[in-house]
């Protein structure tokens, strides 16, 4: 068998940005040639990238992404590139791979299996392209062939498979099989969650197995379009082996992995993130280092309050400082996110990673006669140890003013016996305008600290607490969020967590002697989680939850159905909030943001046959 010495490399694209693509796309060729390698394999996608959405729908996009991939060949001298593209063929549009080999284009073959599941939707921008089926298109007036192909290239059999294609059982993998390939490329653009790493080896390794061949798979990078994040795995496998395998989610624009296939060459095995923690660290950093220097906005604003969520979202924010700095070196990461490196002092890691870190997040407590001194001392340390810029002030003023006008307003006095959520929500929208006004006056983004309970059930003021362009945890539930903060002290090193850790989830928006936690408002926060799994993500009506839930949980029956009954009446009452988030990143295996994983009405029953059924059972 003849040794090949055979690439992936994993690409940062985004949408239509054909400079930047097409950069990365010459950049990952040249480190191919420069490597000898033979057979490189590029992502699903990647001259447009894949997130374009409804510009698949025009014809100038697909067109403009053939004169890119035209402006590639003669770039691919001895070697063979698979790149991917939208092709419009007989008034459709397929998600193709195109083979040039040595600056020759081979043909296309189109995607036959559409991903169109969870945060999917590709049915609607493309066409599935019928099994054993081969065609021919025309390309300035020269023929190719196009659909089902496989390729001689450096005498291997190579076939491919795209993304979604593998994840089924019905697979071209199977007929490729039959016709002998000893290759298989899989150009994927397949999202992050949590864990699902593990899903990918298995595929991978199993495919390699179950079909006798080396199979290649290689993912998109990064924070692509704004909400969905991706891997950037490149993984080789044979006979069940892995011979690559990467450390994913690099904050590089590109990077290249290569390995002499039939050699006796050690396998390229990198260590990778294992829990969810580590992969939220990571993922979580790389979104918003994607979404900083994507937008060329100057960095972040946050209302700090020194609680759980705004907490995890400025350490978020430092950490993306952090292993920036590591991954890329203070010079490179100062230049992506647009910041004038000669303004940072000489000086060692930490003490720039403190100093970018104070140019990029500003911070402010804006306190009440509500809030405590625990929470002000813990957001002052937290920032302080971070290094972000942080200032504190309070709102009293503005709070009391909107109340004497209200009261002249309505004719009444107002009073926490009778006004309990306005009152509350006054609090939280006087925050809003001042915060936004940091971030229009410096050209950076508020950060909302919304997380996925919140958005569950509302509890969160609209246009107070929720104000913000970039929601970073609403993806992840409460719990999760407070794990992961004693997680990040502890083995990320980030000791200004302490207070915060202390503390317990409370909203503080009304006077102290009512002693207000979230878990009293609304439920115990680890209740939630298995109902919202059970009623969102498996889809279970009220019955459903409670026959499930009540096998196990200790809670006295009527008292666990008054929580389920509250969870389903609070979700329905809240789809518009929902609607109204800002975006989020996809982090779990499900979410509650209704351009991507979840879609529900505004306006239903509320349950209401179901929550009666319920309560009569
Ligand atoms: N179906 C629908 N479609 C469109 N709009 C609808 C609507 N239903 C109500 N509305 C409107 O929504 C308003 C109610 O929403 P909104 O004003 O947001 O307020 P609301 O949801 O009534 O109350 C906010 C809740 O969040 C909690 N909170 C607030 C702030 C911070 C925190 C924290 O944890 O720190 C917690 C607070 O304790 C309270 O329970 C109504 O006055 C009405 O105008
Ligand atoms: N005193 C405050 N100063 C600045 N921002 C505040 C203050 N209180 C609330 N906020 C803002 O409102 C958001 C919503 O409050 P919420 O209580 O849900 O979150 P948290 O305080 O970060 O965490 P926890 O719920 O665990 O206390 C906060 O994340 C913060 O952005
Ligand atoms: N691009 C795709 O086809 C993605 C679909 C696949 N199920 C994944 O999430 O990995």
């Amino acid at each position: 068998m003849n040794q090949v010495r055979i690439g992936g490399a994993c690409l940062n694209q985004t949408p239509i940005d054909w400079e930047n693509n097409i950069r990365n796309i010459k950049q990952a060729i040249d480190a191919a040639k420069r490597n000898q390698v033979k057979i490189l394999c590029l992502p699903e996608l990647c001259i447009t990238a894949y997130g374009c959405q409804d510009l698949f729908l025009s014809n100038w996009v697909p067109e403009e992404a053939i004169n890119q991939l035209l402006s590639l060949q003669d770039y691919c001298q001895d070697i063979t590139v698979a790149v991917g593209l939208p092709i419009q063929h007989q008034h459709n549009t397929y998600n193709c791979t195109c083979i040039i080999s040595n600056q020759e284009i081979k043909g296309f073959y189109a995607k036959q299996s559409l991903a169109n599941d969870g945060i999917h939707y590709e049915k609607r921008w493309f066409s599935s392209w019928p099994r054993n089926t081969v065609d021919n298109i025309t390309i300035q007036d020269k023929n190719y062939p196009i659909g089902d192909l496989t390729f001689d290239i450096e005498g291997l059999l190579v076939g491919i498979e795209i993304c979604e294609d593998a994840w089924r059982t019905d697979r071209p993998a199977c007929r490729l099989y039959e016709k002998g390939v000893d290759l298989i490329l899989n150009p994927s653009a397949s999202h992050f969650s949590f864990e699902k790493k593990q899903l990918r080896d298995e595929l991978v390794l199993t495919s390699s197995q179950n079909f006798h061949c080396h199979y290649l798979y290689v993912n998109q990078l990064g924070n692509e379009s704004g909400r969905v994040i991706y891997d950037g795995d490149v993984l080789l496998a044979h006979e069940g082996r892995f011979l690559i395998k990467n450390r994913r989610l690099t904050f590089k624009p590109f990077e290249l992995h290569f390995y002499d296939i039939h050699s006796r060459q050690e396998a390229k095995i990198i260590d990778d993130f294992r829990t969810s923690q580590e992969e939220f660290a990571q993922a979580g950093a790389l979104a918003l280092f994607d979404y900083m220097r994507k937008t060329y906005i100057n960095g972040y604003v946050l209302s700090l309050s020194g609680g759980a969520d705004s907490s995890s979202i400025a350490v978020l924010v430092a950490h993306m400082v952090r292993i920036g700095i590591k991954e890329l070196g203070i010079d490179a990461l100062a230049k992506a996110i647009h910041l004038d490196s000669s303004l940072l002092l000489n000086s060692d890691e930490d003490q720039a990673a403190k100093q970018i870190t104070q140019q990029i997040l500003f911070t402010a407590y804006q306190g009440t006669k509500n809030s405590s001194t625990q929470t002000l001392e813990s957001a002052q340390n937290l920032a302080e140890s971070l290094g972000a810029q942080f200032r504190a002030w309070t709102i009293d003023e503005s709070v009391l003013n909107a109340h004497r006008i209200a009261e002249e307003a309505i004719g009444r006095k107002l009073s926490w016996e009778t006004d309990d959520i306005a009152l509350q929500n006054i609090q939280a929208r006087t925050r809003s305008p001042l915060i936004w006004m940091i971030a229009n006056l410096q050209n950076k983004i508020l950060l909302t600290t919304s997380n996925r309970s919140e958005g569950d059930v509302g509890y969160t003021t609209m246009d107070g607490d929720t104000s913000g362009s970039l929601a970073p945890i609403a993806g992840v539930d409460k719990p999760f969020v407070l794990q992961w903060l004693k997680y990040a002290e502890k083995e990320l090193g980030y000791t200004g967590l302490k207070y915060v850790n202390q503390l317990t989830p409370t909203a503080e928006l009304r006077p102290q002697e009512y002693t207000q936690t979230d878990e009293d408002d609304l439920m115990p926060y680890t209740l939630m989680v298995a109902i919202e799994r059970l009623a969102i993500a498996q889809r279970q009506n009220p019955v459903q939850v409670f026959l499930i839930l009540n096998k196990t949980s200790s809670i006295p029956q009527e008292t666990l159905k008054s929580y389920i009954i509250k969870f389903y009446r609070l979700w329905s009452i809240n789809q518009w909030k929902r609607e109204r988030l800002a975006p989020s990143f996809h982090l779990d295996d499900f979410n509650v943001d209704p351009k991507t994983w979840c879609r529900f009405p505004i306006i239903t029953s509320g349950f209401k046959k179901e929550i009666e059924d319920l309560r009569n059972l």
